[in-house]
């Protein structure tokens, strides 16, 4: 379980987040939304201790700063926004770094390779370098090196950006299975629809503020919708209020 109480982040006197308190559950899958700007990668990046911040942070009732780093990378995985490799490393040494902070020793991080790439439906593609891969592919291979970790959390900022609608529904279903198997799963996400249907719960941030955690119902109630998208809900989907 992650804590988080009067969370405030600024970097060059620029607040980035501003006083978020919230509880995400273990075994929990939970979309974090917000428009653009809204400061959800800087929540991300603040829980894995990549920004100062003013406030508690508390992993399992342990503050984060009293966390080792080696022991945090093996407890909260990361998987940033974007899908840019500049290594010319086959798919299968890419998804084996997330075994790194582990050490590369035995057989059992070999099964373990193989199943991130199956997980992910990439088995295929492990001879590839992965500089010659599509968007979606290299997405992919992110993802699988992410599940390669094995860690107990897995933060995951919008990985179904470059992915066609199948890939999108297979990649939540992944996640839905792994929370059903006790992995807390925080996912960013812009696609509400996927948000709606697959998410425990929804962290909805605008402008570095909380503004609702709760079920899709709550989160996305019309007049979150209204206020923090400028969006109404109506028989066609999602519209612009003033459209
Ligand atoms: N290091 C930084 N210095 C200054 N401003 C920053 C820094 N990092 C983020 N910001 C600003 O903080 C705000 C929140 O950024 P963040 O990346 O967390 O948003 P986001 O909700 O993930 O957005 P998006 O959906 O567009 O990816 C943005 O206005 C961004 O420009």
């Amino acid at each position: 379980m992650i804590t988080v109480q009067n969370l405030s982040v600024s970097v060059n006197n620029t607040v980035l987040l501003k006083n978020i308190s919230l509880e995400i559950p273990a075994g929990k899958l939970i979309a974090l939304v917000g428009p653009n700007g809204a400061g959800k990668t800087s929540l991300m990046k603040t829980l894995i201790g990549l920004h100062d911040f003013e406030g508690t942070i508390k992993i399992n009732s342990v503050p984060l700063d009293a966390v080792d780093p080696e022991h945090r990378a093996k407890k909260i995985a990361y998987m940033p926004q974007g899908t840019t490799i500049h290594w010319p490393m086959t798919v299968e040494n890419i998804v084996a770094l997330g075994r790194y902070p582990h050490g590369m020793t035995e057989q059992k991080d070999k099964s373990i390779i193989t199943d991130a790439l199956e997980t992910v439906g990439i088995t295929a593609l492990k001879d590839r370098i992965v500089t010659t891969l599509s968007g979606g592919e290299r997405a992919l291979t992110l993802l699988a090196r992410t599940l390669a970790t094995k860690a107990d959390c897995l933060l995951i900022d919008e990985p179904t950006a470059s992915l066609d609608p199948r890939h999108q529904l297979d990649v939540m279903a992944v996640f839905r299975r792994l929370t059903d198997q006790g992995k807390t799963i925080i996912v960013i996400l812009h696609d509400l629809h996927l948000a709606q249907r697959f998410a425990d719960r929804l962290i909805l941030l605008d402008q570095g503020r909380l503004i609702s955690s709760g079920p899709a119902s709550k989160a996305l109630s019309a007049h979150n919708l209204k206020q923090v998208y400028g969006l109404i809900e109506g028989t066609d989907g999602f519209e612009a209020v003033d459209s």
